[in-house]
């Protein structure tokens, strides 16, 4: 069999399968022309049409690869979504759990009103329309964390329809080259959480955790506009600042309170949408990445090979780097979906509808929910870049690191120096220090009141740039010492004595004739040297500038 090179890009949508032998062996279902358009609300990579086609050579074909994602965010609450029980992460097991949480007969569901409003604002905020009526379904599987047999959700007619995400992805070599994409919200939907099944596999037994049965969540539905693990991951990582912001779900994926379940297909550009599969569970969006991408690659070679892509679940193994049919669920699952009979519908009012005389205790009024929205995170970008002339890339990376922005504020609070200085020390030297070192924010041996004093030195020019960086390293070092304790430690202030500077950089001049000549000759070079001598000459504690001032003076009497 001929070898197959598979060489895949997401940044131009095109996920092209190249044959080495350039025979035509695939004969069947030859790329077509992109004539057939699609239709309206048909679903397809939407709003980010492929690129054009180019005539596929002879023995390479065109794939587009499509993903879908539905989301799963738990919501912040004190209380449950239908029971009084309260909500904890690290509650120990079935400490949590009331009679309605274990579906014991004769309980009914008591509608939490925070879980509501939590998923007005989110709807809102990622633009979608609220739907003034909503039902509630039961949707039923078997599963052993799932007492009632069923999970109660909207299923009919959700609480939001139709909204959009943007979010950015970059595009180049250079994390300069971002470009922004957006990604239709099909809808928004309140339900349940399931309990927790633990496997303890010495004993061969499956033990329940009840604490988690009964959490409020919002499943996030969106549209299958995405083509790539990358762009699926920063529309993930957008979201959950998104609900960061509101308050409506610590969006947590390592914790488990946000969880993504991916659909993906293949299809040749032009044709019909391809078979999906879907990969549950996945709780990090570096994983999120690699099972799209491995998925796409297996689904155009499974089809390349004349096999066929199944509608199945699958798992992600983080170890192996690849997906696998779930053991659990073969084949197209019946939910008998039925309407939840004890909830009535769930309605919603704007100032134009409330009743009059209502009670504000037992309405909820989406006027009021939207003039109370806080800044979300594309409104805190675009502040920072006209605030401190930020550039937007820069705006990203302190958002996207949980602590940054609060670290940089803080910062800038405190000190005198230049926004942009700031800017550049914060996500160059500091978040560069954290990276190396695998350290989050708030684990940083720096505060932003010692960062604030080092660059208040500096921007005093009491230091040089480089000693800068030197008191950086020994603030990292040695926690509890201040920048000024370092600078006088370490003898690091900038020379302020001009005629002793002046001597050293005669002394420098003597040493160095040949270097002098070729300065006088105009070899722009040269003038570097002799500050780097200098510079040398004086443990770096003579600022750059002054240097030059001199050495140039003294060059052209
Ligand atoms: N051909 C396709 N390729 C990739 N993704 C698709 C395709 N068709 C639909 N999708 C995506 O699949 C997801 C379907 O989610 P939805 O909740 O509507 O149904 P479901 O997966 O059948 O239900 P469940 O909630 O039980 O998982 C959406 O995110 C949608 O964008
Ligand atoms: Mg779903
Ligand atoms: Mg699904």
């Amino acid at each position: 069999m001929a070898a197959l090179v598979v060489r895949l890009s997401c940044l131009g949508k095109r996920w092209v399968l190249a044959c080495i032998d350039g025979g035509s062996r695939h004969g069947r279902g030859a790329a077509i022309g992109l004539t057939s358009r699609r239709k309206r609300g048909q679903s397809s990579v939407a709003q980010q049409p492929l690129i054009a086609v180019q005539k596929s050579r002879k023995g390479e074909r065109e794939w587009a690869a499509v993903v879908g994602l539905e989301i799963h965010a738990q919501i912040s609450s004190n209380s449950k979504l239908f029971s009084g029980s309260q909500v904890h992460f690290a509650a120990p097991p079935n400490s949590l759990v009331s009679f309605f949480d274990a579906s014991l007969p004769g309980t009914l569901p008591v509608l939490n009103r925070r879980c509501v409003e939590a998923a007005v604002m989110t709807g809102l905020a990622l633009n979608c329309r609220i739907n003034k009526k909503s039902l509630f379904d039961r949707k039923h599987y078997f599963y052993a964390d799932l007492p009632a047999g069923y999970q109660i959700t909207q299923q009919r007619l959700p609480i939001a329809v139709n909204g959009c995400l943007a979010y950015s992805v970059s595009v180049g070599k250079k994390p300069s080259q971002v470009s922004t994409r957006t990604v239709r919200i099909k809808q928004i939907q309140l339900e349940q959480d399931s309990g927790k099944s633990l496997h303890d596999e010495p004993r061969s037994q499956t033990l329940i955790d009840l604490n988690r049965a009964g959490v409020g969540l919002l499943e996030v539905v969106l549209e299958p506009d995405m083509s790539c693990g990358e762009e699926a991951a920063s529309a993930v990582r957008e979201l959950q600042l998104i609900l960061q912001a509101l308050g409506t779900s610590q969006a947590n994926m390592a914790e488990g309170q946000l969880r993504v379940d991916a659909n993906i297909s293949v299809h040749h550009p032009g044709e019909p949408l391809g078979v999906r599969t879907e990969v549950k569970n996945l709780n990090s969006a570096r994983f999120l990445a690699k099972a799209i991408d491995f998925e796409i690659k297996r689904q155009i070679h499974e089809l390349e090979n004349g096999r066929k892509i199944l509608n199945e679940t699958r798992s992600f193994d983080d170890k192996l780097g690849c997906t696998m049919p779930m053991r659990d669920k073969e084949g197209k699952q019946d939910y008998r979906f039925m309407p939840e009979p004890n909830l009535p519908p769930l309605l919603l009012y704007d100032t134009a509808s409330l009743p009059p005389g209502a009670d504000p205790q037992q309405v909820i009024n989406i006027d009021w929910i939207r003039e109370r929205l806080p800044e979300l995170p594309g409104k805190t970008r675009e502040k920072l870049i006209q605030q401190y002339g930020m550039l937007p890339e820069h705006s990203f990376t302190l958002l996207n690191e949980v602590g940054l922005l609060e670290f940089f504020q803080n910062v800038i609070k405190e000190t005198r120096a230049e926004p942009k200085k700031v800017t550049s020390w914060v996500l160059n030297i500091f978040l560069g220090f954290l990276k190396q070192q695998n350290l989050a924010v708030n684990e940083s041996p720096v505060t932003p009141s010692a960062l604030a004093e080092l660059l208040n030195l500096l921007d005093r020019k009491a230091i040089s740039s480089s000693a800068a960086r030197q008191v950086f390293e020994e603030l990292w070092r040695s926690k509890g010492k201040t920048p000024s304790q370092i600078v006088s430690e370490k003898k690091l202030e900038l020379m302020q004595d001009q005629e002793a500077l002046e001597r050293v950089c005669h002394t420098v001049m003597e040493g160095h004739p040949q270097v002098v000549m070729d300065m006088k000759r105009g070899n722009p070079r040269a003038i570097n040297k002799l500050i780097g001598l200098v510079r040398k000459a004086t443990l770096s504690r003579a600022d750059p500038t002054v240097i030059k001032e001199i050495l140039e003076r003294k060059l052209s009497s």
